[in-house]
């Protein structure tokens, strides 16, 4: 199977949104990366529900969408109610992530599990057949445009070796960083999605570009 790309619309042109979705659209691209972020799990502020209603009126893919916000059990209904066809929390941010990842998949969303660079692939020993995606940070939450954190490719490793002696079928996302060097180590490592925000929108050709990631073996 080739790599999934989920472009993140946090690096688009937000006075032309419209135009950078319908690029999306056109792409080979396979999921739109939504980044909702709330000003206290990160320090910064992106958009939320409202605007993720009108992307969904004119994404004719999956949207992937990514929680930076703390007890994002409060915002389920209303994420799935806006579009949400993946919706992924930070294992940080969850007292009770069991009971969290079977309120998402109880509305038939996917359930996902976000890991901090500091948090250890260990914690999610006794969890990840209950998850469907787990997305590997490589950078710090909060922006587009840092650099890749290089210790992320060992926990991708030892992401695959969990999953494989558990039998789930949990994909592994990676997001943060990622360029076409970066995302040829990802896939190698065992990644199955790549996000990429900066690297497509700041592109002279972002349909071209994701071209190149999506060509990534
Ligand atoms: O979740 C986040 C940032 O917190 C990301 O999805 C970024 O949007 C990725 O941006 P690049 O590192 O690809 O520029
Ligand atoms: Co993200």
């Amino acid at each position: 199977m080739s790599v999934i790309i989920s472009p993140s619309l946090l690096s688009a042109d937000f006075l032309n949104l419209g135009q950078d979705i319908d690029m999306v659209n056109k792409s080979k691209a396979d999921w739109f990366h939504l980044d909702v972020m709330d000003g206290v799990f990160v320090p910064n502020i992106s958009y939320g529900l409202p605007v993720i209603s009108q992307i969904n009126k004119k994404a004719t893919k999956p949207l992937d969408v990514h929680l930076m916000i703390v007890q994002p059990e409060r915002y389920i209904e209303q994420f799935f109610k806006a579009g949400a066809d993946i919706l992924t929390v930070h294992l940080e941010a969850c007292t009770h992530l069991h009971r969290t990842l079977q309120c998402i998949k109880s509305f038939g969303m996917k359930a996902g599990v976000a890991l901090n660079p500091h948090t250890a692939i260990h914690n999610l020993d006794d969890i990840i057949t209950d998850i469907d995606l787990v997305l590997i940070m490589s950078v710090n939450p909060g922006f587009g445009g840092q650099s890749f954190i290089e210790t992320s490719l060992n926990k991708v490793k030892k992401l695959k070796k969990l999953i494989r002696e558990s039998g789930s079928e949990t994909l592994i996302e990676v997001d943060g960083g990622v360029n076409t060097e970066t995302g040829q180590a990802l896939v190698e490592a065992g990644a199955d999605a790549l996000v990429a925000g900066s690297f497509v929108f700041n592109s002279p050709d972002p349909q071209e570009t994701i071209r190149a990631l999506k060509e990534l073996k």
